[in-house]
């Protein structure tokens, strides 16, 4: 069908291997992996786009993949080198927080989708400098009380945590408001976004949709805050299979009647939806207790008594450390390069005799990817090698 494309597999100003460069006037780069040519941005468009082609050499044409994960904003050219499973991106671009990004080809999550989808799949995270502490799951039987021990906890720790706000299709209560407490969405949109792979999980609960998109977790840790998420026992279950590393934990009520008590004094739910509610309630503690889901369950008797144990579990019983400093999770970087892979190491070789050195990014300790973020990189100046 097509024409092969023009591979540009080297950097051929420095020699570097395992460098796919930026050619002159030609605002794309090709990375073959295999008998896979990946062609990342356009000549037609002068700027990287998210727009990936792929040419298979075994069918002899071109093939669209399905392009999944947050995508990059437009910049003016890039540099891609191929690690063993994605290939990473770095745009011309002078934004401090936003210069790396990874394209997955062959990570578990792209073979998963792969396999889900039966198409090609590609899929782009962002590239964040450092680590921040795993989110936290809190699930529990409705009325235990998970809303009222996360909203303590994020009252005492402002900084420190933040919520991750839930799609669901479920009608506002009184004094909720959207965008704060829910996105609350019509079934049709978030069901075409469920299978856009936006979300890190959704379940059908007591007749209603819910979910957890992949942008609620990662905007609460580009924050540099711990994210929360409160959600049912079924959402946990896929949380704990995806790529987030997280800390579970189920609260469980001291009884069926003292849940029931509090939920209808709560006085937020119809005689009918109390009644589900509570139906449910029976199989998720069972569930809770038994599924190798969760690491902790915490009984919620006395809300103080509760409260302290989950600070204790959450390591914020006694001196809170400051929340890490955002400058110190960006690096900028020179507005002329050329890049190249040794050893889980990307060498970046500054042209330009605005910094006349070469800068480290260290990819050895990755972790997350997409569809959400890859955290855990680390860009060391070549300069502070030589002391060291
Ligand atoms: N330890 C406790 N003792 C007595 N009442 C409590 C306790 N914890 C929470 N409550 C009360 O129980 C009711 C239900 O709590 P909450 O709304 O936090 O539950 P939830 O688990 O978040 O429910 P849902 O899953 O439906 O959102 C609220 O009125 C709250 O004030
Ligand atoms: N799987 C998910 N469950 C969620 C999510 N957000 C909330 N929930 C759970 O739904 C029930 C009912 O909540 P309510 O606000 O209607 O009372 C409760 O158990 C929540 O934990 C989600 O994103 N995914």
């Amino acid at each position: 069908m097509g024409e092969a494309p023009i591979l540009v597999h080297q950097d051929q100003q420095n020699g570097a291997s395992n460098g796919s460069e930026l050619k002159d006037g030609n605002f794309q780069t090709t990375t073959t992996i295999g008998d896979k040519t990946y062609v990342i941005g356009g000549a037609d468009n002068e700027t990287l786009s998210s727009d990936v082609r792929v040419f298979d050499k075994c069918l002899g044409e071109w093939v669209n993949p399905t392009v999944l994960g947050t995508k990059p904003l437009l910049c003016e050219g890039h540099s891609a080198v191929f690690l063993k499973d994605r290939i990473v991106v770095l745009k011309k671009n002078l934004k401090p927080d936003d210069h790396t990004w990874f394209l997955e080809v062959d990570t578990q999550y792209v073979r998963q989708q792969k396999k889900k989808l039966g198409t090609e799949v590609v899929a782009w995270s962002k590239g964040v400098i450092g680590n921040v502490e795993k989110p936290v799951v809190i699930s529990g039987p409705s009325g235990v009380g998970k809303g009222t021990l996360i909203s303590v906890l994020m009252k005492e720790f402002p900084s420190m945590f933040g919520f991750s706000v839930s799609h669901t299709t479920r009608a506002a209560r009184g004094k909720e408001k959207d965008g704060v407490h829910y996105h609350f969405t019509e079934k049709s949109i978030m069901e075409r976004e469920i299978q856009d792979g936006k979300f890190l999980e959704f379940a059908a609960v007591h007749g209603n949709l819910y979910g957890t998109s992949v942008e609620a977790v990662e905007m609460v840790s580009d924050a540099g805050k711990r994210c929360i998420l409160d959600i049912d026992v079924q959402g946990a279950r896929s949380v704990r299979a995806s790529y987030l590393e997280a800390i579970f934990i189920f609260i469980c009520p001291p009884s069926m009647e003292e849940l029931e008590k509090r939920l209808r004094k709560r006085g937020t739910e119809t005689e009918e939806q109390v009644l589900k509610r509570l139906r449910n309630a029976q199989a998720e503690i069972e569930q809770g207790k038994s599924s190798g889901v969760f690491d902790f369950i915490l009984y919620n008797d006395k809300l103080d008594v509760c409260y302290d144990s989950l600070k204790k579990l959450l390591g914020h019983d006694g001196y809170v450390t400051p929340p890490p400093n955002p400058a110190a999770r960006e690096f900028n970087l020179p507005t002329d390069y050329s890049v190249t892979e040794l050893n889980d190491k990307i060498i970046i070789y500054c042209n330009s005799s605005e910094l006349d050195n070469m800068i480290m990014l260290d990819v050895s300790s990755l972790k997350g990817g997409a569809p959400g973020r890859t955290r855990g990189l680390d860009f060391i100046q070549m300069e502070q090698l030589h002391i060291q």
